[in-house]
């Protein structure tokens, strides 16, 4: 059954009214440049709008990017593309930034400030695998449509390309075509309300801990691949490498993302949701990590590595924060990461400051060891630049980097694709921010791949690593209905 949009159409009709001028602009200037040119106008929102409904009532064509962030009270969500730029297959995010720029002089707005670019990149630049296979290794795009809820305040900013040759008359019906074709079409899959799975329908999960069975020889290889590991650090092969697991999980039924999604925001607050539609995947997740947050002229990178469980007591909480604050282990593994975004950062910096001593980040599952690092950066900088340069750190790589990535490669025995990569937004003025992606699973139509790692050291217990693994993926797991909370609910 076709489905409206739960966005009132009122606000998408007004922002098309008020894209005419724009829209003539761009159309005269493309026919006079030769080139295309953008138009873009952004119109108030009601902030009760339901953006995740307008994700999901979006045919599956169509480009979805969305970032929930509860504790700044800001969720985005970006439909369709007007505008892409995307690399050779070998190529990061840092090689999008001379093509993103360009775009600059070519947009006909009174808003540039509402231009957000959005996208991510992959943990290295490939060859991408099953089934990761059609994703690029990076690729940033302006979407056709961007709602933005900061706070109390919701927009819409609507843009459309203009060719050489359109007329103005065309390219105003390409966007108001693009947005009607988008809002009476059914759902990519039914909303469900029993749709979401039940931990007896999996067929193959971590819960089947049998021995001899599918897990246990998982667990085994990827404990031994971890102790191996361990012996090449002490050899000094390595400083640390980070290595991680795929969980592969068939669904007996459609997973429903928007409840996943819901659950994970509630959960997880202090995290970024986020959310990437290609064909029929969807790459989700909820992470603590933020990889670079660039401002007018600022910077702000979280360093978080090192991991230990929650207390069931507020007791024996506190104990496990003060074993992880006090392990030599954890305490070595943050300082590689940090000490690595220090040489990474200062050349960018005028003014870097790093506390002596990490504090903690407090997850509904675990805790981890965290040092935000803040710097005044250089001219010339921006935040697909400074992104570049600090992906992937020693949080998901290891060091030395390259050594690390290429030991990875080879003995992980799967493609990470965009596990280990970036989420994240670039405004035309060059600030922005992306997310690690981690906490995550990549969700098809028939089975989900879920995705975490842990830093592994000279000193690593692989039977720790591995429970250190097993609660990072619970988040996901129980998000997506695959596996029960502790509380007996699914969130
Ligand atoms: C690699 C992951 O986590 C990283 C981020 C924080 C703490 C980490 C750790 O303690 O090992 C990892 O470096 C993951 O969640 O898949």
């Amino acid at each position: 059954m076709a489905r409206q949009l739960d966005i009132p159409l009122t606000g998408i009709a007004a922002a098309l009214d008020a894209l005419r001028p724009w829209t003539e602009r761009a159309a005269e200037r493309a026919r006079t440049l030769g080139r295309p040119v953008l138009a873009a106008v952004r119109v108030p929102l009601d902030p009760a709008d339901d953006l995740l409904a307008a994700a999901l009532a979006c045919p599956p064509g169509v480009p979805r990017w969305y970032l929930h962030q509860p504790a700044a009270g800001r969720t985005w969500l970006g439909l369709g593309a007007v505008a892409a730029v995307r690399p050779g297959p070998a190529c990061a995010l840092g090689g999008l930034a001379d093509a993103w720029q360009a775009w600059r002089p070519l947009v006909e707005t009174d808003v540039p400030e509402a231009l957000h670019w959005v996208g991510g990149a992959a943990f290295d630049t490939g060859p991408r695998l099953d089934p990761w296979r059609g994703w690029p290794s990076a690729e940033m795009w302006l979407p056709r449509v961007m709602f933005t809820r900061d706070g109390d305040e919701a927009a819409c900013t609507v843009a459309v390309q203009a060719v050489p040759g359109q007329s103005a008359a065309e390219v105003w019906a390409a966007a108001a075509d693009g947005w009607q074709r988008w809002s009476g079409v059914p759902p990519e899959r039914a909303e469900d309300p029993g749709a979401r799975l039940s931990a007896a329908s999996l067929a193959r999960s971590d819960g089947d801990r049998r021995p001899g069975t599918a897990f246990e020889d998982a667990r085994d290889r990827w404990m031994r691949l971890v102790a191996e590991t361990a012996s090449a650090i002490r050899a000094g092969r390595f400083d640390k490498v980070v290595l991680a697991r795929e969980e592969v999980v068939p669904l007996g039924r459609p997973a429903d993302i928007a409840a996943a999604l819901r659950a994970l925001g509630r959960r997880y607050p202090e995290s970024g949701v986020f959310a990437l539609w290609r064909g029929d995947q969807c790459f989700l997740g909820a992470t603590p990590e933020r990889l670079a947050r660039v401002g007018t002229g600022s910077v702000e990178v979280d360093c978080l590595a090192g991991t230990a469980p929650r207390g069931r007591t507020p007791a024996e909480d506190a104990r496990l924060a003060d074993w992880l604050l006090h392990s030599g282990k954890n305490l070595h593994e943050h300082s590689v990461v940090r000490e690595w975004l220090r040489a990474r950062l200062a050349p960018l910096c005028t003014h870097l400051e790093i506390p002596a001593e990490p504090g903690l980040k407090r997850l509904a599952n675990v805790q981890h060891l965290h040092t935000p690092l803040a710097g005044r950066l250089r001219a010339g900088q921006n935040i697909l630049t400074v992104a570049d340069a600090l992906m992937p750190t020693p949080a998901l790589a290891g060091s030395p980097q390259k050594e690390a990535m290429a030991y990875i490669r080879d003995r992980e025995g799967f493609d990470r694709g965009w596990y280990g990569g970036a989420i994240g937004w670039a405004g035309m003025d060059g600030s922005g921010e992306f997310m690690v992606a981690i906490r995550c699973a990549l969700v098809g139509s028939v089975s989900a791949h879920l995705y975490a790692g842990a830093g592994i050291m000279g000193d690593s217990d692989p039977a720790a690593e591995w429970e250190e693994t097993v609660l990072k993926l619970r988040p996901m797991k129980q998000a997506l209905g695959l596996e029960v909370g502790d509380d007996g609910g699914e969130s």
